[in-house]
């Protein structure tokens, strides 16, 4: 149960409420020797009893005077660094002829951020380094972007025959056929009509209030098991400081560790161009040169710096107009809000934004505030002295707005995410995170950095909710696990069907009497999915007759272990979708 959670801020915002209890402390104390946030919070909570639940601004002046100070002499944002590149550099070519490939594209990932400036030849090293690892790992078109990158970078010119022949024989083996995309993918397209003004999603999915749940998504229409309900991108982003040598800063992808640095600091990268272009206007200009010291922070804390990000990105969107952005937001605090009724064909972000910063939160939300209140007042305190962020907040009350949204966006953030048990990367998505769980879905999503689709596993009917799973699966945990993670870290208590004993009771006697799936087609089943041989294309497609056919069963053992099946080649499906794009990418940008 612990090892779920992890380094979960909202895990640890729960526990507070058991600060008596030795043995949880004791475990928090045990955590918090590794992970800084949690040990600053600890050392807060302990000197400031007289504090608690008093106005987040009361948190923030304390936190001004007595600290945490998060300065230069705990975490220095140096400028780049030529000997650094090289040094590091080292380090990833020993793990290079080890052949530890991850770990060597890191260490020339965090080379090639120290690397000072555009025509630094480190630059073109580093880049040319990865283009070798590419080619071991049969990544061909990411090593040939590699190359071109490293060209376009001062590579040294005594060392260009190497590149040269690298270069050639990448186009050898993608003329061969050796290419991974010569591999026949399988693509989870949207399989039912589109709403034409959304059009990545079905038609015939809208939100309605249902009592207990709150907003929720329901068909209007039937759909089938294998029917793709949407495909969705994430409006925004964040990552913990632990991948900022590994996934984007700004769409969190990781693009095979394929990134650039951001050209003035070496405490973040991105996957490509536009990313770089978006992640500094939506959010990095506000945090360049404080960047270490919010790393040092926010470890295994995507989801905390996603709250923070959604400040920035609203900012952004109102044009740095901070004026206009205080207006909307004291009119529209809480209102309420329905991200279906957004015409996606003639996109504008700023309507999705405020959409976002529309939702209402429900009244018993946030009982354990204090690390929430703590977290925002550090942020605070940090980004402050950024000079961009000084620049624009000089009075009080554009102080007290900025702090308060920290806290607004983050809370909203913690009650909209679907997932709560990765902490390194973390989506928001508009659409999806109207969904609310099941234990037992009637979906599966599957999610890539950032991309989401939505499929229907069972048969929904009109009116029925669709639902997804956050995390918690009635197949993987008990239901006394499931109630605990429920109310501590969720925050609610779960009313899906898989959580209601009398139900479940007549369910499981009632599957007793449902006729067996035939032992043969089980058997074929197995067989076709064993079968390296067979495309992905047509082990989904059999998979997913397999499922319709047999709806019936459900529950039955062989049938829920089938749909588990099920859901794990969507999963791998997706990645490998999204893999063959990414080196789709790389082709075109090479
Ligand atoms: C990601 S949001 C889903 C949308 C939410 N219903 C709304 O009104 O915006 C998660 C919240 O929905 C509610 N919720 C989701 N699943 C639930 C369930 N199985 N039982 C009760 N409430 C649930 C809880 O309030 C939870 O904090």
């Amino acid at each position: 149960m612990d090892a779920f959670f992890g380094f979960c801020p909202w895990y640890v915002a729960a526990q507070i409420e058991f600060l008596l209890e030795a043995a949880v402390m004791a475990q928090l104390q045990k955590r918090a020797l590794q992970n800084p946030m949690d040990r600053y919070l600890l050392e807060f909570l302990s000197r400031t009893e007289h504090l608690r639940l008093s106005d987040v601004v009361d948190y923030r002046n304390y936190v001004i005077k007595k600290g945490p100070f998060i300065n230069d002499s705990v975490a220095p944002d140096l400028p780049k660094d030529d000997r650094k590149a090289a040094a590091v550099r080292q380090v990833g070519n020993r793990l290079y002829l080890e052949k530890d490939y991850p770990a060597a594209l890191e260490k020339y990932n965090e080379s090639i951020c120290w690397a000072e400036g555009p025509n630094s030849e480190h630059l073109g090293i580093g880049y040319a380094n990865r283009s070798a690892i590419y080619f071991d790992m049969g990544e061909y078109e990411l090593s040939l972007a590699n190359i071109d990158l490293a060209k376009k970078h001062n590579y040294p010119q005594r060392l260009m025959p190497k590149l040269d022949a690298r270069e050639l024989n990448c186009k050898h083996k993608i003329e061969g056929g050796h290419s991974k995309r010569a591999k026949p993918c399988a693509k989870l397209d949207i399989n039912v009509e589109v709403n034409p003004l959304r059009p990545f999603m079905a038609a015939g999915i809208v939100q309605k209030m249902i009592p207990g749940y709150g907003r929720s998504v329901v068909a209007e229409r039937n759909f089938k098991p294998g029917d793709v309900i949407l495909n969705e991108k994430a409006m925004l982003t964040a990552i913990s400081p632990e991948v900022k040598y590994k996934n984007c800063n700004h769409c969190s992808m990781e693009n095979f560790h394929s990134l650039i640095p951001c050209p003035k600091c070496d405490s973040v990268m991105f996957c490509s161009k536009e990313c770089l272009e978006k992640g500094l206007r939506y959010s990095h200009r506000f945090e360049c040169g404080i960047t270490e010291k919010l790393h040092h922070f926010s470890q295994g804390a995507s989801r905390v710096l996603l709250g923070i990000k959604a400040f920035f990105y609203g900012l952004t969107l109102f044009n740095d107009n901070l004026k206009d952005m205080m207006s909307f937001c004291k009119r529209n605090d809480r209102t309420g809000a329905d991200p279906f009724t957004l015409d996606y064909s003639n996109y504008d972000p700023l309507e999705e934004f405020k959409i976002f910063h529309m939702t209402k939160l429900p009244t018993d939300e946030f009982k354990h505030e204090d690390a929430f209140r703590f977290y925002a007042s550090v942020y605070y305190s940090i980004y402050i002295r950024q000079p961009l962020v000084r620049s624009m907040f000089t009075t009080k009350a554009q102080k007290d707005f900025f702090l308060r949204s920290i806290l607004d966006y983050t809370r909203i953030m913690r009650f909209l995410l679907i997932e709560f048990h990765t902490n390194l990367t973390s989506q928001f998505f508009s659409i999806a995170s109207v969904c609310n769980h099941s234990c037992d879905p009637n979906t599966a999503v599957v999610n890539y950095f950032g991309k989401l689709k939505l499929i229907a596993i069972r048969p929904i009917a009109i009116d029925e909710q669709i639902l997804v799973s956050y995390g918690l699966h009635s197949r993987v945990h008990s239901y006394d696990e499931r109630q605990v993670a429920c109310r501590k870290i969720m925050h609610f208590k779960c009313l899906c069907d898989a959580c209601d004993e009398r139900k479940m009771r007549r369910i499981r006697a009632a599957a007793g009497n449902l006729p067996a799936v035939p032992n043969h087609h089980i058997v074929n089943l197995k067989k076709v999915y064993d079968d390296p041989a067979i495309n992905g294309a047509d082990k989904l497609n059999m998979m997913r007759q397999f499922i319709g056919r047999y709806v019936y069963a459900y529950p039955r053992y062989e049938y829920v272990t089938a749909l588990d099946v099920y859901r794990e080649l969507l999963d791998s499906t997706f990645k490998e979708e999204m893999e063959d794009q990414l080196r789709a990418t790389a082709s075109e940008v090479a």
